[in-house]
């Protein structure tokens, strides 16, 4: 286990040395830093500081309104890291807001897109994280409030890592760097018990964008009680945009910590697969298992999960972290990346391919004869492990499933299928409301390849769900009923798909006059009534009895949903039917009703309704 060295370190060796290397660093290390910020202040000033990549900058900061989390503006001023601390720039705090998480542009460079998360802001947020966390959990005299920090392979992590680590430091808080983490490990260290790695943790921040773009970055939070919501999300920024830089000091003090938290996280996977195989060493011994990282932050999974196991992963790509994605976009939905893994399969006559998202909590399978377990086969097939362990236990995913997974869930697996509203974080608070009020639920997992399970403290792991595809793989060769994958794809048997499926994304345009000032999440409202409207007077057409999000309507043997995107002022269509035909008379019946919407960029739907 962990060994504490008390080593002070410059600040300019955390810089350059938080990334660590997987294969090669010793398991059980951790290391002191010292950064120099007092440990103990008053909320009402602190010192705001923060390192650029080459100099070290630091500024006082008065925290108006900090405690009260009330606005005075949404506004900051704020340097750009590497500028001089006199080229302030205005950051619109709440712009960064994204859903449940916070993502803006982290790195320079690309036409049209100024960069709006620089290191005072990360730094503003880690304080603002550092007093919501100080008012939900009382730091007591033995020992204070301590936050986990890991990272994805971008190029913009080290430097947001160590300006968020200062904010949370000058605070008063431990912080204890895990560099190159998972965001799944990340809430894991909200629970894991281990004085040697300084676990439980009260709060823990994954610095990621999941696939998007080389230059953006972000943040997710987590406490024991899960992923921080929106509202908290909102919360924490109009707390940093009330951080206001005054002026400039030279240096601060703090102590940051550096372990090694991966291994703790990797063998509770590896030690899941050996339970389940009846504590057998290697159960994976015999199975050719090739992974694809996309150059994120997932190529632990073949060193340190599989070969463990006993699995060989020759063949394994992309394992090495490159924040410039230099192969594919490290996501389980892009055609390009299931394409990727789909063919190193194939060339290394793989038992198996597994394809994770950059931070590892999205991921996707592909058996012996390339048959994608993505989206609803991979809901199906997880389906199937579940309701096998929990017959009858409802199934929460997202709005856009299939007609047929419902079928396969209810008719086949026994189970129900509840059909809710797209974004994990919506799937797994369902899931354990549905719990709440006495509905059991074991799984919720959404088309996009983040799923959760009870049995996993509702984590919204990739890796999980892949061990879970692993434990029936080692122990149908355990009984000796199969050693390939075919264990995994005879389990998704019986399960109906649409002969045709496309997801349309209707741009709204916010700067039309047709929103007459209004906001695009009004004017996507008024699109969606409409449409409903409409389809209440086409006898082709039903509107689906039971439905949680946007319009959902079958007809001509299929369906489709239009709603609202989660975060962008876009209308998603989906549309699945038995034929291109019929999908083109789906089509048409939005066309119809969205049409005198001039804000509405219909142009993927008319050439898709002209092919
Ligand atoms: O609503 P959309 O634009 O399709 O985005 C929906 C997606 O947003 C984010 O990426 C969430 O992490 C996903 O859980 C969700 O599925």
């Amino acid at each position: 286990m962990a060994v504490m060295s008390a080593m002070p370190i410059p600040n300019s060796f955390l810089a350059q040395h938080c990334q660590r290397n997987w294969q090669s660093n010793t398991k059980s290390s951790s290391v002191l830093f010292a950064l120099d910020i007092p440990s103990t202040r008053p909320f009402q000033v602190w010192k705001l500081a923060w390192t650029g990549m080459s100099a070290m900058q630091s500024h006082i900061i008065s925290m108006r309104g900090i405690s009260s989390g009330k606005p005075t503006s949404n506004m900051c001023n704020a340097a750009q890291s590497t500028n001089a601390v006199s080229s302030f720039e205005k950051v619109d705090f709440l712009k960064l807001q994204n859903g449940s998480d916070i993502r803006g542009v982290a790195v320079a460079g690309v036409e049209g897109e100024p960069v709006n998360l620089t290191e005072p802001v990360a730094e503003a947020i880690g304080a603002a994280f550092a007093a919501w966390l100080l008012e939900r959990k009382n730091p007591n005299e033995s020992r204070r409030l301590r936050v986990s920090i890991g990272h994805d392979s971008r190029i913009s992590a080290k430097k947001l890592q160590d300006a968020v680590s200062l904010g949370l430091a000058g605070a008063g808080l431990d912080v204890i760097q895990y560099g190159l983490a998972s965001t799944p490990a990340m809430f894991n260290s909200t629970l894991t018990v281990d004085e040697t790695f300084f676990c439980p943790v009260d709060g823990s921040i994954m610095i990621t964008a999941s696939h998007l773009p080389y230059n953006r970055n972000g943040f997710k939070f987590f406490t024991n009680a899960g992923g921080l919501g929106k509202p908290d999300i909102k919360d924490i920024l109009v707390r940093a945009a009330n951080i206001c830089v005054k002026e400039s000091i030279q240096s601060a003090n703090a102590t940051v910590k550096k372990v090694d938290y991966m291994a703790v996280y990797t063998s509770d996977l590896v030690a899941a697969v050996r339970k389940a195989a009846g504590n057998t060493e290697k159960p994976l011994e015999g199975f050719h298992i090739v992974v694809d990282a996309g150059n994120g932050a997932g190529g632990f999974f073949a060193g340190e999960v599989l070969e463990p196991l006993g699995a060989i992963t020759t063949g394994s790509q992309f394992l090495e972290p490159d924040g410039m994605f230099p192969n594919h976009i490290p996501n389980p939905e892009d055609k390009v990346a299931m394409k990727a893994i789909t063919k190193a399969v194939h060339e290394n006559k793989a038992d198996l391919g597994i394809i994770f998202d950059t931070d590892v909590d999205r991921s996707a399978a592909v058996d012996s004869s390339g048959r994608e377990f993505n989206r609803n086969r991979l809901i199906a097939l997880m389906s199937a492990i579940v309701l096998e362990e929990h017959p009858g236990t409802t199934v929460v995913t997202d709005s856009v499933t299939s007609d047929g997974l419902t079928t396969f869930i209810e008719k086949k697996l026994g189970g129900k299928h509840h059909r809710f509203r797209r974004g994990y974080k919506n799937v797994i608070d369902e899931a354990i409301r549905l719990n709440s009020i006495g509905e059991e639920s074991h799984l919720a997992i959404e088309t996009s390849g983040h799923g959760a399970l009870e049995e996993n403290n509702w984590l919204d792991d990739g890796a999980y769900l892949m061990v879970k595809l692993l434990n029936k793989l080692a122990s149908a060769k355990a009984s000796g009923s199969s050693s390939g994958s075919s264990v995994l794809t005879d389990l998704v048997e019986g399960l109906e798909e649409p002969a045709f499926a496309v997801e349309l994304r209707l741009k709204i345009d916010q700067n039309h006059p047709d929103l007459k000032g209004g906001s695009f999440h009004d004017y996507g409202e008024a699109v969606l009534k409409h449409l409903e409207n409409k389809v209440t007077s086409d006898a082709n057409l039903k509107k689906a009895p039971i439905n949680y999000e946007g319009v959902r309507v079958s007809g001509y043997g299929g369906w489709f949903l239009l709603r609202l995107s989660l975060h962008d002022p876009v209308l998603p269509l989906n549309i699945e039917a038995p034929s291109n035909e019929d999908a083109v008379k789906l089509g048409l019946a939005v066309l119809a009703a969205v049409k005198e919407f001039f804000a509405l960029d219909t142009l993927a739907l008319d050439k898709f309704v002209q092919q």
